[in-house]
């Protein structure tokens, strides 16, 4: 039998009407959510998703301005950015498209960000409060992630998640918030030994990795559900996962499709993100 899809596609557009219809409410209080995304470079992949982003908000009501620099940017002039942005009002969300060229120190750069409009849920104070299961902005496909997961009824609790990667951004994450949700999680990464052993065990396998097409149905347990958050081009540039799609379909009972998979969700959840900075916005200045 075949796997059944994951479709990250139609999930994200019913998440994203949903928050058309709340820009809707907001509209009605004189308030649209405003995002603003740092482009630092040119680096083409980069330029596409952040089209992809600005055009998703206008889709949804919502403001989007990009801030598109040279790469010769210093770190100052990048930091004095984000402290206009941050300061403000129209601006509820700010994201600065990693990677950032090498004079920048992406650490101080993401602290910069007032974790208020911390969108992209990668200021170490959103991260804490993450880890802690408090209130903060989840980052956007861990998030999205745990999105597809339940809207599929596939329930982590007591179900071993095996995370491969190990990132701030992706892995790291998606392992806390699958056992926030009491699954037991174990994480591989490159220093791995016998891989293949961790992942025979996964009831949920994250596949981090960043390798075309790399995990296969030797490496899988019949039954899994595999989530594919790789972005890779294969031989002919085609743009594929780290999970060989068509191999593990005998052997998975849910995989997710690169692309149509992960990446949808990614925009959606960062819209409602940004959505939910506005909401808070109004909140106090009500309060007030
Ligand atoms: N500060 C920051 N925040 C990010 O969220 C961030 C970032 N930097 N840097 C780059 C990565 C990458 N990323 C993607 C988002 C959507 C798709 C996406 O929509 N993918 C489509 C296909 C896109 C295509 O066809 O090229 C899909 O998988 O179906 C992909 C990748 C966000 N990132």
């Amino acid at each position: 039998m075949a796997a059944k899809l994951i479709d990250g596609k139609a999930v994200s557009q019913k998440i994203k009407m949903q928050v058309k219809t709340r820009v809707e409410k907001l509209a009605q209080q004189g308030i649209v959510p405003g995002l603003a995304v740092v482009l630092v470079g040119e680096d083409s992949a980069s330029l596409t998703y952040v089209k992809n982003k600005k055009k998703t908000c206008e889709a949804l009501g919502m403001r989007s301005d990009l801030h598109q620099f040279p790469d010769t940017l210093t770190e100052q002039e990048l930091l004095a950015k984000i402290d206009e942005l941050n300061s403000d009002p129209g601006i509820h969300g700010i994201l600065v498209q990693l990677p950032l060229p090498q004079q920048i120190d992406e650490f101080k750069v993401i602290t910069a960000i007032s974790p208020e409009k911390d969108v992209d849920g990668f200021h170490p104070i959103s991260v804490g409060n993450m880890m802690i299961g408090k209130d903060a902005f989840l980052p956007c496909t861990p998030h999205g992630i745990m999105e597809l997961l339940a809207h599929y009824g596939i329930d982590p609790a007591g179900k071993h998640a095996v995370v491969i990667g190990r990132s701030n951004i992706v892995g790291k994450p998606i392992g806390q918030l699958l056992l926030q949700k009491d699954a037991t999680v174990t994480y591989c990464h490159s220093k791995t030994k016998d891989l293949a052993n961790f992942t025979a065990q996964a009831d949920i396998l994250i596949a981090a990795i960043g390798r075309a097409k790399f995990i296969d149905r030797t490496f899988i347990k019949p039954g899994a559900v595999i989530i594919d958050v790789g972005m890779n081009r294969d031989e002919n540039g085609k743009l594929c996962g780290d999970v060989d799609f068509e191999d593990v379909q005998e052997t998975a009972s849910f995989v997710t499709p690169v692309p149509g998979g992960v990446g949808p969700m990614t925009i959606a959840m960062l819209m409602e993100n940004t959505l939910e900075s506005a909401e808070k916005g109004l909140a106090k200045t009500k309060q007030a």
